[in-house]
């Protein structure tokens, strides 16, 4: 299958390098707007072929869509980065034209791809590409939960002394350092519930820890992070290209699930070739409910911003 990645920057060339290296794309092709950019990164990436023994084929090019005829998937990841002491929702006076122009661009010459939204605000961003496209629902997908599942299970892995692999847990909600709700009730080390082995307090600390995760990493970075960023756009796009149905907290367009409506908000779906094909109720308790709606109030607070730029 073809995949076009948009934004040739740190995460959309991460994210490529997953594709290519793991072959989970048979061709790939990235696109930035500024020039030679994106030529340069797929160049780079193609001298790592006989390196790391891949077959994938990936392009670059300067804004020309032409080139990406035919994507079954499409990443979006254009756009600016914050910078230490940022919000990601003070992005969107930037970010809101580009991922309209990218997503009207990409549709123009794969009118079937699943549209996956990694630039912030990403909620945001995600119900703006549903909107300006009038895809259908299941194939707008927005990327954040998995990335905050990650860093939540990094937290946990540090607290517990254990492995990352024998862990589930979970972020639902949004994107955003206040918004997004780690599961701590939920979280379990090889089905055991972690509060069989953290108190109250150590649960709190992981929670805080993994809500202000990408502030942490800008902190450090002077810009946003990539390395997970990109890994985690790749892993959702592996489940849709191989139909994996793997469950993974997405950016989806609620109609009642989880009690909300006209908004895109992460919560577990199903995540196969049709894009996100289920929603899984994981039946929260009121606090936790009363959170998620919250979080709801949050966003929708700045998708009423996308009517005012
Ligand atoms: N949803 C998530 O979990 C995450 C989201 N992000 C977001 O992803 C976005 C990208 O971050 P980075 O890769 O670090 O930034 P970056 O600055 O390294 O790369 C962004 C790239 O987009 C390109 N670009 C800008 N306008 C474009 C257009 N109209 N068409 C094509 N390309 C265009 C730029 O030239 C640049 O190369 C940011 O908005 C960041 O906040 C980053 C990490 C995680
Ligand atoms: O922190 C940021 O601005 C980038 C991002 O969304 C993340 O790494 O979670």
């Amino acid at each position: 299958m073809k995949v076009t990645v948009v934004g040739a920057g740190a995460v959309g060339a991460t994210c490529a390098d997953n594709l290519v290296r793991r072959e989970i794309a048979e061709e790939v092709v990235l696109v930035d707007i500024k020039e030679g950019f994106a030529e340069g990164k797929a160049l780079d990436l193609t001298q790592t072929a006989s390196l790391l023994g891949f077959n994938t084929r990936i392009t670059g090019v300067t804004g020309d869509y032409a080139a990406t005829a035919g994507s079954s998937v499409c990443v979006i990841t254009s756009g600016i980065p914050r910078k230490p002491g940022m919000t990601r929702e003070e992005l969107i006076g930037t970010n809101a034209k580009i991922v309209e122009d990218v997503a009207t661009n990409l549709l123009k010459h794969s009118p079937d791809a699943i549209i996956v939204v990694i630039s912030n605000p990403m909620d945001t961003m995600t119900y703006l590409t549903l909107k300006a496209t009038g895809l259908p629902k299941n194939r707008v997908i927005g990327m954040g939960g998995i990335l905050d599942s990650a860093r939540f299970k990094t937290y946990l892995q540090k607290a517990l002394n254990c492995s990352q692999s024998d862990l589930h847990a979970t972020v639902i909600g949004g994107h955003g350092d206040t918004t997004m709700i780690p599961l701590t009730r939920l979280a379990t080390l090889n089905g055991t519930p972690v509060s069989n082995f953290l108190n109250e307090e150590q649960l709190k600390q992981v929670a805080a820890d993994t809500m202000v995760g990408g502030a942490t990493l800008t902190k450090l970075l002077g810009t946003s992070a990539w390395y997970a960023p990109g890994a985690a756009g790749a892993a959702l796009v592996e489940s849709i290209v191989r139909d994996q149905k793997k469950v993974f907290p997405c950016c989806v367009s609620l109609n009642g699930e989880y009690g909300q409506n006209d908004i895109c908000l992460g919560v577990p779906v199903v995540i196969g070739k049709n894009g996100w094909e289920k929603i899984i109720d994981y039946k929260l308790n009121e606090n936790e409910q009363a959170e998620f709606n919250k979080s709801a109030d949050a966003v929708r607070n700045m998708n009423s911003v996308l009517s005012t730029l």
